[in-house]
């Protein structure tokens, strides 16, 4: 054993971070929970402790649960529940290099499957890199499954009908294959060697408790033999945080609710900030916990204390905290350099994820720098460029900058839960500028793409009715109505069909002017299809003398249109247009030998 690892091993074990993440419903809530109530009261098994924003399950209480199964002794002093479910919150605690998070829950209603939120909250846990397991939730929902109560799950699966086990475990295959997907190797955690290989999968239920040991098992078995060396090492040492919720406490003044993930917390320490344009330096006035529960007549609902150690989640009271926003990260400093290489590492955090954008592109504003990274990836997953990717309120600038875009599909700003400043909506209006604006990463990008799928698709049929197509009409002389000025003229249309003020042309190539209008039965017309006969009238000719009365005339197909109909188009034209098209370039080489070459 190296001098380093055996210095560390005689450190404490800091307590892991745990965030649940999941579809709306599928039961974050009801998990967490259960979890905090445990099996028995928590007198017995030695309380919960409250913290602000998070939840601290003891060791105790978790062995408690997990009696029946329990094997060996873990050093971990117990686990943190981040008491926040859900993306935002993940996206929101983040701390230098991936999510606050040490371990993730990905709860998945068994009987629903992936749903839009599940997938997102993977891409998320892969952009993080974050340890995770899946809690297939509402086994109890499963037909034919009889719930024994609180139980672990292999217990309470030895004792089901096999109508209801083979439902279970074709659920878990549908599970195991959807992980695939998103290429994850996964499956039942008991039938798992290598954790750090495979996802494991725990059928529980919320609601009855079924399988919750063994997803606490897991959870502890996973942090302490895998992020051991990282947890071991934050006890003491300067103190690290992520701001959670800024808030104004009644006699308080404005106040910061933080997760501390590293070192210990000292009333009285110097603290740099990050802010949105640089570094916020001020002082710990006061360190505040949640008061337990009984004590909830007291007049205050906080205890103040001297100091905090990680991983802990308190109130932080101190000076001038205006413009701090949630998610942002904070440290203890001691000097003017401690605050440079805070500064420097914050800048180059930033750096390295705005550089990775676009010439052309969208505008993405975040209100964090974790949900900027995570959106940045999920943008970039569905192909969409950017431009401009940035943590802060949509201002003026923002609507410049993407109405420079050459495409106006990425005229366009990407706003994840921030506001419009005064103003921004008359300029995006005047400028033809659309800003997308949402809660929710899915459906934000969702609308976005489903918006720019439907302008594309109106653009294409603009593009395809602007063009000129080929047609063919002949000249009825039975039916010459007028010579000239304008001429009118009964015509049948041979192929393709033909518009008002199309130009025409003679089979020799020569110019036969434009059709003025087109009457059918007493009636203007604006189009006549393919073996129709009608009257029209045609400026820029004499019956007679330019034209005689039963010739064939083509409609002039200018060259720019006639290759975009060659390359793209043939499929939307009638057989005869087909014809008539084929044989337009040899009638417009009689006059111009280099048409279409
Ligand atoms: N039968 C059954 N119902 C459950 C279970 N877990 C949750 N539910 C129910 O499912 C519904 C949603 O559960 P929640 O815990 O609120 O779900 P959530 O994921 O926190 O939902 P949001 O907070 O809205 O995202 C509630 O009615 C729960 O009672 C379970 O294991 N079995």
């Amino acid at each position: 054993m190296s001098k380093k690892s055996k210095k560390d091993k005689d450190k404490q074990l800091r307590t892991p971070i745990v965030s649940v993440l999941g579809h709306v419903d599928h039961g974050k809530t009801t998990l967490l929970d259960k979890i905090r109530k445990g099996r028995v009261t928590a007198k017995e098994a030695g309380g919960i402790t409250q913290h602000i924003g998070a939840t601290e399950i003891p060791i105790e209480m978790i062995k408690n649960i997990c009696k029946d199964i329990w094997r060996k002794e873990v050093e971990l002093p117990g686990l943190l529940f981040i008491d926040t479910p859900g993306h935002k919150a993940f996206t929101n605690l983040r701390r230098r290099g991936g999510a606050l998070a040490d371990l993730a829950i990905l709860i998945v209603d068994i009987n629903e499957g992936f749903k839009p939120q599940t997938e997102e909250a993977l891409s998320i846990l892969r952009t993080f890199r974050t340890p995770f397991v899946v809690a297939a939730n509402k086994i109890d929902k499963i037909p034919a499954w009889q719930s024994p109560g609180f139980v672990p799950f292999l217990k309470s699966y030895s004792m089901q009908e096999d109508i209801a086990k083979n439902r279970l475990d074709n659920k878990i295959y549908e599970l195991i294959g959807k992980l695939y997907e998103f290429g994850f190797s996964a499956d039942r955690f008991d039938r798992i060697t290598d954790f750090t290989r495979n996802v494991a999968i725990i059928p529980i239920s919320a609601l009855t408790g079924e399988g919750v040991p063994e997803l606490l098992l897991v959870l502890v078995g996973l942090a302490q033999r895998f992020l051991e060396d990282s947890l071991r090492l934050h006890v003491s040492g300067k103190a690290k945080g992520t701001i959670l919720e800024v808030k104004e406490e009644k006699g308080m003044g404005i106040t910061c609710d933080v997760i501390l993930y590293d070192g210990t917390l000292k009333v009285g320490d110097r603290i740099a900030i990050a802010m949105r344009d640089g570094v916020k330096v001020t002082h710990v006035k006061g360190i505040l916990k949640p008061r337990p529960s009984q004590e909830m007549r007291l007049e205050s609902k906080f205890r103040s204390v001297k100091s905090v150690v990680a991983a802990a989640g308190v109130k932080l009271i101190a000076a001038d905290l205006e413009g701090v926003l949630a998610g942002s990260e904070f440290e203890a400093i001691e000097s003017e350099k401690d605050i440079e290489e805070f500064r420097k590492r914050l800048e180059k955090e930033y750096e390295e994820i705005e550089i990775r954008t676009d010439e052309e592109g969208v505008v993405l504003k975040t209100d964090t720098l974790g949900s900027l990274e995570a959106l940045i990836n999920e943008l970039k997953d569905a192909g969409i460029k950017i431009k401009n990717a940035e943590v802060g309120d949509v201002d003026k600038r923002d609507v410049i900058e993407a109405s420079a875009n050459r495409d106006e599909l990425n005229r366009v700003i990407i706003a994840f839960s921030v506001k419009l400043l005064p103003g921004v909506e008359e300029e995006a209006e005047k400028y033809g500028v659309r800003v997308f604006r949402d809660e929710i990463i899915y459906s934000l990008i969702d609308s976005f793409v489903k918006w720019r799928e439907e302008e594309k698709r109106l653009r294409e049929k603009q593009k395809i009715e602007e063009l000129v197509k080929p047609c063919k009409i002949k000249l009825l002389k039975e039916y010459i109505f007028r010579r000239s000025k304008p001429a009118v003229v009964g015509i049948r249309v041979l192929a393709g069909e033909l518009k008002r003020d199309a130009k025409l042309i003679k089979a020799d190539g020569s110019p036969a002017g434009s059709v003025r209008s087109m009457q059918k039965e007493g009636e203007n017309v604006p189009v006549a299809k393919e073996g129709e006969e009608l009257a029209i009238s045609i400026d820029g000719v004499t019956i007679g003398r330019q034209l005689n009365g039963d010739e064939v005339l083509y409609v002039d197909v200018p060259e720019r249109h006639a290759r975009v109909l060659e390359k793209d188009l043939m499929d939307t034209l009638s057989e005869e247009a087909k014809k008539a098209f084929q044989e337009f370039p040899e009638i417009k080489r009689k006059v111009n030998p280099f048409w279409g070459k």
